[in-house]
């Protein structure tokens, strides 16, 4: 059997003086290469989650303990020496880019992490360049951090955690402040790097994309997690709250083929190919 890339046994976290635990004995597989795309209300425990996965939680955070079993690719996160360790297996994208970003320039802050883990140059720049491209961020390259809009933010920050080519990466609501052609130029650079091998957990509220993107879906409520399953079983089936019509368009569309061959495929672009279709008398 494959080591599983994420392994989870257990796992809680409380913060100091919260009247409950964050995240309340999560049990979670992840294969390597799986999207798994974490749902849930506010406050239900899924950056806590992310924070564990990355270490951030409990070691380097006095606010929060953490007790369980956490292994990337069958190794222990205790038995990683440092937090620098781990991320070089594991990259966070967290909620906030401001709180990512730490250069003048996006060129500077690609080039920020791999120069501090003393790539050579010409690796920089070739993991540089295939960040541009799959991320669209080339028209950015010598604009100034700081004067970013919230999703060329948002944008940049994943391209750079992607170019220090982690084999698992957590993306925290990559996608909040971007717009539909934004989030689209996300989740299919997510895909890709799935394809490749990387396995990725995002935590999304955009559930659409997630139908359409994810593996397998995880929804969380009060720390807990209620539900595990393919998109299909955790939106459509049962008493799922999550906009059923449209997310059936979607995922008919990928159990039909149209996904995913023909990249990119917006849930908008479903429905209009779907309505196409149907009208073609090709699709009941
Ligand atoms: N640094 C902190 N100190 C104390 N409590 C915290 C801290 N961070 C989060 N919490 C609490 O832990 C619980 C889980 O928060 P968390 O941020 O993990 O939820 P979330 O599902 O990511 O929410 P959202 O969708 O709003 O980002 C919430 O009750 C929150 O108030």
């Amino acid at each position: 059997m494959t080591t599983p890339a994420l392994a989870v046994h257990e796992l809680s976290a409380r913060y100091t003086g919260a009247p409950r635990r964050a995240v309340d004995s999560v049990d979670l597989e992840v294969a390597p290469g799986e999207i798994v795309g974490i749902l849930g209300p506010t406050g239900a425990g899924k950056s806590t989650l992310l924070k564990c996965l990355s270490g951030v939680i409990p070691r380097h955070d006095d606010e929060a303990a953490a007790k369980g079993r956490i292994e990337i690719f069958g190794v222990d996160l205790g038995q990683f020496p440092s937090l620098a360790a781990i991320t070089e297996q594991v990259g966070l994208v967290m909620q906030d880019p401001e709180l990512q970003l730490v250069n003048t320039t996006v060129r500077e802050e690609l080039a920020w992490g791999m120069e501090n883990r003393g790539l050579p140059v010409p690796e920089i720049e070739r993991r540089m360049a295939r960040a541009v491209e799959l991320f669209g961020i080339e028209a950015l390259l010598d604009r100034f951090t700081h004067a970013l809009s919230g999703g060329e933010k948002q944008r940049v920050v994943v391209a750079s955690i992607f170019c220090l080519s982690p084999r698992i990466m957590l993306l925290d609501e990559p996608t909040s402040e971007l717009d539909p052609a934004g989030t689209e130029s996300v989740m299919n650079a997510v895909r890709v790097l799935a394809d490749e091998g990387v396995t990725v957990i995002v935590v999304e509220h955009k559930v659409e994309e997630l139908a359409v993107y994810a593996d397998r879906l995880v929804v969380m409520d009060e720390g807990v997690v209620r539900q595990v399953g393919t998109p299909r079983e955790v939106l459509v089936g049962g008493h799922a709250p999550y906009r059923p019509q449209v997310l059936e368009v979607a995922l008919r569309l990928r159990e039909e083929g149209y996904w995913p061959g023909e990249l990119p495929l917006s849930v908008p672009d479903a429905v209009r190919v779907w309505s196409d279709e149907r009208a073609k008398g090709l699709a009941s």
